[in-house]
């Protein structure tokens, strides 16, 4: 029997455990819950023989007082840790790992059955024996840290929180691995925050609350305490709900510090001004019908009311504009950005061009800055105009033509008295 009477430790002035008392039995797991600072890992280190603050009370295995021994003479009595941390070899394999756990005298003698033990205790390590274990996974790694444990042949295994950092599922693993080594005989004194599933396993549990055992009984009445589960089980037994990954450390929130959930928050106060949807409808509801035009200015050139121009100016061109300049929002806009009233003055310039003639130049279109003096002749881009545009387009020039080369050809009739 792993025996422990009255231990006390103290780092300093600090007192980590004041008087804790606690039995192991061969073949049977132990777990001790407490919240974080109970003493816990001084616990098992004063045990242990490693715990840097000063220890007194007693601590025997099978009869023998373990307190003051070193540490390598308590693994030699047959008392083996898994510290917190696991305290693995990355760099070195797994074989190698398992080997140094047989350093003690009668581990050596004895390391091709340990190896045998562990390697039917976790498959897993002889399929990984060549492998690094830093390029294991956590839980595996943790395997490695309980089979180098083992290696030394202890009689009784302390372990400082294996599950911390492992998943659910290797979680479970962990602890079913555990009762492989309780039933290999070996006792087994678990430190763990994992209370649910360190109880599941258990068969008695202490309760450790600043460096005292304030609670004992077996795990199974111990998972049904309405203060076990309150403290250290989530309180959802106790409140009907469904379990929960329990931790000591996790105390239920009050209720007034409980957030509401999304459904029954309050809606926040609504801003002033357009709703996001509002304005979402608006948006769509403009993209879907055309942009405004521009009031219709009159046929007739007016300086007062000159059509809208692009914002950027644009250099004095010498062609027609190219089809793919902005159009001008004229009541006559044709395909290309041309107005009626721009191919009108250049159908008409044109036509002086080819027949000469003094008429007067026309009026600048009220669309365009073009100076009258300076106007060229565009190359009008009649390709770029399509079906019934090109149609009528000619038709304009045709009618133009007509009409000024009939006003060349006009002579004043001398026998023609007008009665005026
Ligand atoms: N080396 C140390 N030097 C000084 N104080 C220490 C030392 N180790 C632990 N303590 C203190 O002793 C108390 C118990 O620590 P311990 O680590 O044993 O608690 P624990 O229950 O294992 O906590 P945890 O679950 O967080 O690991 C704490 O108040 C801690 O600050």
């Amino acid at each position: 029997m792993l025996e422990v009477k009255d231990l006390k430790a103290a780092y300093g002035q600090h007192p980590a455990l004041t008087g804790v008392s606690l039995r192991v039995d061969p073949g049977e797991i132990v777990v001790i819950l407490g919240a974080n600072g109970a003493g816990k890992s001084t616990l098992l280190k004063a045990v242990s023989g490693i715990c840097e603050g000063k220890v007194e009370g007693t601590v025997r295995l099978a009869g023998t007082d373990l307190l003051g021994m070193p540490p390598n003479r308590i693994v030699e009595e047959g008392l083996a840790l898994v510290p917190e941390g696991r305290g693995v070899f990355p760099d070195l394999t797994v074989a190698e790992n398992l080997s140094l756990g047989a350093y003690t005298p009668r581990a050596r003698e004895e390391e091709a059955g340990s190896l045998d033990r562990v390697l039917r205790l976790f498959p897993k390590l002889g399929e990984r024996r060549g492998q690094v274990v830093r390029t294991m996974s956590g839980g595996e790694q943790q395997m490695v840290a309980i089979g180098r444990a083992m290696m030394s042949n202890p009689v009784y295994l302390t372990l400082d929180e294996p599950s911390l950092g492992l998943s659910p599922l290797l979680c479970k693993e962990l602890f079913q691995s555990l009762v492989t080594v309780k039933d290999a005989g070996i006792g087994v004194l678990l430190v763990e925050q994992n209370a649910r599933q360190s109880l599941a396993i258990a068969d008695r549990a202490y309760l450790l609350e600043n460096g005292q055992i304030v609670h004992e009984g077996k795990a199974a009445e111990l998972r049904n305490d309405p203060a076990v589960q309150a403290a250290y089980l989530g309180g959802a037994q106790s409140a009907g709900l469904p379990p929960t990954a329990a931790s000591p450390a996790r105390q239920p929130a009050p209720a007034a510090a409980q957030a509401p959930s999304p459904a029954e928050r309050p809606a926040p106060p609504r801003p002033s001004g357009p709703s996001p949807d509002e304005i979402a409808v608006s948006a769509l509801a403009s993209l879907a019908s055309p942009p405004p035009r521009a009031p219709a200015p009159p046929t007739a050139p007016a300086a007062s009311a000159p059509a809208p121009r692009p914002q950027k100016a644009e250099p004095p061109r010498k062609s027609a504009p190219p089809p793919s300049n902005p159009p001008r929002s004229l009541p006559d806009g044709l395909p290309g950005g041309l107005s009626l009233s721009d191919l009108v003055a250049e159908a008409s310039a044109a036509s002086r061009a080819r027949y000469g003639g003094a008429s007067p130049p026309p009026p600048p279109s009220p669309a365009t800055t073009r100076p009258v003096a300076s106007y060229t002749v565009p190359a009008l881009d009649t390709a770029a105009l399509t079906g019934a545009s090109h149609d009528r387009l000619n038709a304009i020039l045709t009618e133009i033509e007509t009409a000024a080369a009939q006003a060349r050809a006009w002579r004043p009739d001398p026998a023609r008295k007008t009665g005026r």
